[in-house]
């Protein structure tokens, strides 16, 4: 019995795109049709969802009967743009026979490290939530750059966890779960069932730098877990093509593999800061403030900095790295970089004199840090 997967109340369930789309022959609207039974099931017995699907390229491309994924950005677009019709389409026509609502958030990185428009996805997601609503998330693959796609909606689904406080985040995959060796090339291979999301072990099995261990698709789930476990997530990783296998994880069977945060819920701020990605800039710290930093959980004053790089502004995350180059937290500055430049090895009390103002005494305050 998994007592933390029973009584989870809020849930994002994740769905990719070779599951949705039969292997890519296009949106298999019975497989969606059953765990859209499987979901208002779960809707009526007090849980609320979040779905995060997957399948709009793979939809575009069957739509215009191409059969090789493109390469180019723009023919990319154009297909995330005509499956994603037929996406939403199908799921909201999959819940209205069950007299379920759903609505269509399409999200880009600048949604979620933005701290406005955070905070306005959030409480439009809620809104959403206590409507009764069933949101259909996907990445807004038709404007997204390079630069600041989130890459795979492994990766946005945790955001999203992080952004509404999910207790549980379900990727639905292809295998049963994370296996202690990738399947295909290991038949022997073992489902690992329960671990810490934390747990360093994990890394080697999930692929790490091995290369042999085929496209990855372990390494992004297993990245989504530990920032989902950031907000106290839980995270399944199970197969979407179990029988029923939405309705037996709530009624507490042992599918899949199990991934546990190692701490509670942080702050709401800290999540936001856990899930922001995007950072400005470096900042190099001495011995000192790395043991303030780790072991005091102490802001950062600009005394314990040795080095400043990038172009940041106040406000902006910055890297906090050790002197041998190890990350050590991420944070909001203060300051502006060429500030920092400035007050990096002073005091606090020469802010003054050497910017002619002090807006604090940190250089990043610890409510605005998170550790790494
Ligand atoms: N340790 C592992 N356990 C299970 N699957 C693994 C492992 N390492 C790599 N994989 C591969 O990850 C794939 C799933 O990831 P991916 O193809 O990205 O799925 P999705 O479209 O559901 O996101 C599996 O088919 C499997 O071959
Ligand atoms: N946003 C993209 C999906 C990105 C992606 O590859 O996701 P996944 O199949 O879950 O690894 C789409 O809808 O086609």
């Amino acid at each position: 019995m998994r007592s933390k997967v029973t009584g989870a109340q809020r849930w994002v369930v994740k769905i990719g795109s070779a599951l949705l789309t039969a292997d890519g022959k296009g949106l298999d609207r019975a497989a969606m049709g059953v765990w859209v039974e499987q979901m208002v099931a779960l809707h009526e017995a007090g849980v609320e969802l979040v779905l995060v699907s997957s399948g709009a390229v793979a939809a575009g491309m069957s739509r215009l009967g191409w059969t090789v994924r493109p390469s180019a950005m723009h023919e990319l677009q154009a297909a995330a743009a005509i499956g994603q019709m037929g996406l939403v389409q199908a799921w909201e026509s999959s819940f209205a026979e069950h007299s379920r609502h759903t609505a269509q958030i399409l999200l880009t990185h600048d949604d979620l490290s933005d701290r406005k428009r955070y905070l306005n996805a959030r409480s439009t997601l809620r809104a959403l939530v206590e409507l009764g609503v069933i949101p259909v998330i996907n990445e807004n693959d038709t404007v997204v750059t390079d630069e600041i796609r989130f890459g795979d909606n492994d990766t946005l689904a945790a955001l999203v966890a992080n952004l509404v406080e999910a207790d549980l985040l379900v990727i639905l995959t292809d295998r049963d779960g994370m296996f202690d060796a990738d399947p295909r090339n290991n038949p022997d291979a073992k489902m690992i069932y329960e671990a810490r999301a934390d747990d360093p072990a994990l890394d080697a099995v999930a692929g790490g730098t091995g290369g042999a261990l085929g496209r990855g698709g372990m390494q992004t789930k297993l990245r989504a877990a530990r920032l989902a476990a950031r907000s106290g997530a839980h995270t399944i990783i199970v197969g979407g093509r179990l029988e029923r296998v939405l309705d037996r994880l709530k009624a507490g069977e042992r599918l899949g593999t199990l991934l546990s945060p190692e701490r509670g819920l942080l702050a709401a701020r800290k999540q936001w800061l856990a899930g922001h990605l995007q950072t400005r800039g470096t900042l190099v710290l001495d011995e000192g403030a790395v043991a303030a930093l780790s072991q005091g959980h102490k802001s950062l004053l600009p005394v314990g900095v040795k080095a400043v790089q990038g172009g940041f502004r106040r406000g902006e995350m910055v890297v906090c790295v050790a002197p041998d180059g190890r990350e050590v937290a991420r944070g909001l500055a203060n300051y502006s970089a060429a500030e920092a430049q400035k007050i990096i090895g002073q005091s606090s009390d020469a802010i003054v004199s050497v910017l002619g103002y002090m807006a604090e005494p940190e250089l990043v305050h610890r409510d605005n840090l998170i550790l790494v």
